[in-house]
């Protein structure tokens, strides 16, 4: 038998050759990934299957909107405190202007069920520090704001009432907090930024002993050297908290590992449930998803959060993100559509529409979205193919639609189109074989508003033989 170095080698070698990089667990870690590929458990399954969720971005920055002392301000409305237009003295007294007289959570949640979404995210506290939940560890809450009331509570309430699962997004930095840093540079550094662990640490065990209901954390604000140093914190921390709430979805960004490593550890391997990169994007390829869980999280504007007043650039339909949903389910992820609420806590009038619009065609069409994923068939030009996990079907999000309305099929090895419907009208639509395994399905002619989708059941080649044959 050769000596294990020579084993060791080969493998190494053969790695290289292969020409991509595969994770292998070369580089002794402590505090990396622990667990290779996809959780099995029935929480992490259930989170697979919601295909649309809610984001809420909701804090003192909706009372600016992106404006200060009457002037626009560039970047994103939640971010407006870092600006060099801003005090953030001034910008911290706001909190003595929030009280969000229309803030309706019943109201919230029946649109976000209105609208199809199976579950949501909601900022607990963003990167200003203030929290919307009456923390002990914190002077800068919703309690010592005019509204004094907390505002979390009745928001997990009224959306576990409508079946919708609650998420809270919790951001690490915190520009409240004198003891946050970017760096740690010093020693003094080091010690401010121990009491801020603790500080961080204390918040997320009130958040999931106030909201026991709480099926996952989405954490933000992990970017800087100060918590990229802290790889075996942000570690324990996870671990406590999974102790704390099993079951618990946590996505990539909270980690990193002692190496600095951030989402993949240095071996390569996802650290958390799923990988949280895709925000305002979306992957090209199957590729790109690496097999991982995953979801897309998306704005309506190109890059605002919180409510601005002014939505410059594009601002996308019901069926831009429509499509955006589909994608994302056709490649075995989630999409997540954001609402930033004004600081009277109404919606702006853009997204009550498109929160109806979507809620209409995910009425007529959700089987294509809820518990689906990625299919058998090649993808096309017209649009997505989608698969149910649970009725088998394949349905397919027709987009682009040919001026011949003629929409190509290429039917899987040893599988035939039992049937091909309309989703809605379940009008059984023409299919022409052209040949091999490629076919057309004619569309009905005319203008559509929003994505046909066409139900297609399968059966395998020898199921179909049975069927032929004739009832003696
Ligand atoms: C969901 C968004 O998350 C953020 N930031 O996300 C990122 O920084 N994303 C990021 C950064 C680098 C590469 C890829 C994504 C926040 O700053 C923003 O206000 C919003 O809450």
């Amino acid at each position: 038998v050769p000596p294990m170095s020579v084993v060791f080698l080969l493998l190494l070698l053969l790695t290289c050759l292969s020409g991509i990089a595969q994770p292998t667990d070369s580089i002794p870690l402590r505090h990396g990934a622990h667990r290779i590929g996809n959780r099995t458990d029935s929480d992490m399954a259930h989170w697979r299957d919601y295909g649309l969720g809610q984001f809420i971005h909701w804090g003192l920055y909706a009372i600016p909107g992106g404006f200060w002392h009457g002037q626009p301000v560039n970047g994103a409305a939640e971010w407006i405190r870092s600006s060099k237009k801003v005090d953030p003295k001034e910008y911290d007294a706001l909190i003595s202007q929030f009280n969000p007289v229309k803030y309706d959570p019943v109201a919230w949640a029946l649109m976000a069920k209105n609208m199809g979404t199976k579950y949501v995210t909601f900022t607990t506290k963003h990167h200003d520090g203030f929290c919307l939940w009456p923390s002990k560890y914190s002077d800068f809450t919703i309690m010592q704001s005019p509204w004094k009331k907390d505002i979390i509570k009745p928001f997990v309430e009224a959306y576990n009432k409508q079946g919708i699962d609650v998420y809270l997004y919790f951001s690490i930095m915190d520009w409240h907090n004198p003891d946050w840093r970017y760096e740690l540079k010093t020693k003094s550094d080091s010690v401010a930024f121990d009491r801020f662990k603790e500080f961080t640490k204390n918040q997320l065990t009130e958040l999931l002993t106030l909201y026991p209901t709480t099926k996952g954390l989405w954490f933000d604000g992990t970017w800087d050297k100060s918590w990229k140093a802290s790889g075996a914190f942000s570690d324990e921390l996870e671990q406590y908290l999974k102790k704390l709430r099993p079951g618990l979805v946590i996505g990539s960004r909270l980690r990193a590992d002692e190496k600095g490593n951030r989402h993949l550890d240095a071996n390569g391997r996802l650290m958390g449930d799923y990988h949280q990169v895709w925000e305002r994007k979306i992957p090209e390829t199957i590729a790109e998803v690496k097999g991982y869980d995953w979801e897309c999280v998306m704005t309506v504007p190109e890059n605002q959060w919180g409510y601005n007043a002014r939505w410059s650039g594009h601002v996308k339909s019901s069926s831009e993100i429509i499509e955006m949903l589909a994608n994302c389910v056709s490649k075995g992820g989630n999409f997540v559509l954001n609402f930033g609420p004004k600081g009277d806590g109404s919606f702006r009038e853009e997204e009550i529409r498109l929160a109806k619009e979507i809620g209409n065609w995910m009425a007529v069409n959700g089987e294509a979205i809820y518990a689906a994923g990625q299919s058998d068939f090649r993808k096309e030009d017209w649009g997505y193919y989608t698969k149910s996990k649970t009725s088998g079907k394949t349905y397919m999000v027709v987009f682009n639609t040919p001026v011949t309305n003629m929409l190509k099929v290429n039917i899987p090895k040893n599988q035939k189109i039992a049937s091909q419907k309309l989703l809605g009208s379940k009008q059984v639509l023409p299919l022409e074989h052209i040949e091999g395994r490629m076919h057309y399905i004619r569309l009905p002619g005319g203008v559509r508003q929003q994505p046909a989708v066409i139900e297609l059941q399968l059966i395998s080649d020898d199921q179909k033989k049975e069927l032929d044959v004739p009832k003696t």
